[in-house]
């Protein structure tokens, strides 16, 4: 019996709509996966030598890119935050769409940019390489979520933070005020394990055809 494959993917939202394409690419994880009440984080799946891990988003990539998961599937915010040389993300899966912004708070916007900001964020790194890009050095405040706060308790002038409809940044009185990435979910698989096992490369090519075919699930 071959070692199982091990396949990461994240605990939310990305799961939703990720778990019909993975179906459609024969994985298929085992009836306890969907009980709420289980604290398994590792799972069969029916009719492979496939395991599936549940962990938190950023996770799923330290995961692939160290080889402790083969295969996993993450939105491309997280791949290129860490960019990590040892995870390659070969497919886009077309779904998790957001994008990644700038925000401020309501009537504090325009005029001229400082050298220095202070911005919280879950992004360290884009967030760093976003504004040496304009000159400006970021000092960046390592929230891990509610980041809306941050600009009206004084924690530091604007956030870095996805958005999708753009509703959390209107209810908490912020505005958008420059994008800075287009984000969508990629299947990611670790370099070393796609050249050494061919059930690596067959899962890409899997997903590959199922998103050329544009097919609605
Ligand atoms: N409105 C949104 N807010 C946050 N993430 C979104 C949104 N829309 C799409 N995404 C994508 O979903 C990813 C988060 O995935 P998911 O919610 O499945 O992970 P998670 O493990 O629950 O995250 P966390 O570690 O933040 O708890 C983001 O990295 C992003 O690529
Ligand atoms: O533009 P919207 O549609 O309002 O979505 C954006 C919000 O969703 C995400 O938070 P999430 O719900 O994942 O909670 P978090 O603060 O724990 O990251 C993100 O961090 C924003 O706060």
């Amino acid at each position: 019996m071959p070692t199982p494959l091990t396949f990461a993917v994240p605990k939310g939202r990305i799961l939703d709509e990720a778990l019909p394409l993975m179906a459609r690419a024969g994985v298929v994880p085992e009836a306890e996966f969907h009980d709420k009440k289980s604290r398994a984080l590792s799972f069969a799946c029916e009719n492979s030598d496939m395991r599936l891990i549940r962990v938190r988003a950023f996770d799923v990539a330290t995961f692939v890119a160290h080889g402790a998961a083969q295969v996993g599937i993450v939105g491309s915010d997280v791949v290129e935050e860490f960019a990590y040389s040892d995870l390659y993300a070969p497919v886009d899966l077309d779904i998790g769409h957001c994008r990644l912004s700038v925000a401020e708070l309501v009537g504090e916007t325009g005029g001229p940019l400082p050298s220095h900001l202070r911005i919280a964020s879950k992004y360290p790194s884009l967030t760093r390489r976003h504004f040496e890009k304009l000159g400006v050095q970021a000092e960046v405040v390592k929230l891990n979520g509610a980041m809306e706060l941050a600009p009206m308790l004084g924690l530091s002038s604007r956030i870095v933070d996805l958005v999708s409809t753009g509703r959390t940044l209107k209810e908490n009185g912020l505005v958008e005020t420059s994008r800075i990435l287009d984000i969508s979910a990629r299947l990611i698989v670790n370099r070393a394990a796609l050249k050494t096992d061919d059930r690596v490369a067959a899962l890409v090519e899997a997903f590959r055809a199922l998103v050329a075919e544009k097919v609605p699930a």
